[in-house]
């Protein structure tokens, strides 16, 4: 295993700092090594994660950040394209991504989620990147150059 990326969406620092916290604490209980990199806004996460992985071949990625206030059009699309940005980036590259990201309507109810969501967003990464290698164990040819 090389390394798993983690992009932080910042713009809510407190909720950021849990989500973030969280995830490191399950990648340090398995001994896997990370990168951090922090974006303002959840809409920037796909476009950071892609950059990332023009420059380094990451085993996989853990997204988050937090959405708050009423829900709202511009919200929802915020929202919608940052989830499409993230798993076509996951599906298009076989990447494993964790995705931590929520909506919230204040801070308290954001800062209550917080942990449990970057806690499995860490996780589901993890499952994934096994289920890969487990793949890759079992075949250990190119692949079906379904994707080439
Ligand atoms: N309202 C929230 C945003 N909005 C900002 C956008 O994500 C983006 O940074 C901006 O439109 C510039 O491209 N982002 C969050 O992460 N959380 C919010 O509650
Ligand atoms: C474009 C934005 O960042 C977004 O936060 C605006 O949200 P709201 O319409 O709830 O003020």
């Amino acid at each position: 295993m090389n390394k798993v990326l983690i992009v932080e969406a910042t713009l809510h620092p407190n909720t950021a700092d849990a989500l973030s916290s969280a995830v490191r604490f399950v990648l340090e209980q398995n001994g896997i090594e990370y990168e951090r990199v922090q974006v303002t806004g959840i809409f920037e996460i796909p476009a950071a994660v892609s950059i990332a992985l023009d420059a380094f071949d990451y085993d996989g990625a853990i997204v988050v950040g937090s959405l708050i206030g009423q829900e709202n059009i511009t919200l929802n699309t915020i929202y919608q394209e940052c989830a499409r940005g993230v798993n076509d980036i996951s599906i298009h590259f076989s990447l494993p991504i964790g995705f931590g990201i929520f909506m919230a309507e204040n801070e308290a109810q954001a800062l209550e989620q917080a942990s449990v969501i970057g806690k499995q967003a860490a996780l589901c990464c993890l499952e994934l990147i096994k289920i890969k290698n487990l793949y890759q164990s079992f075949h250990n040819d190119s692949g079906s150059g379904y994707k080439n």
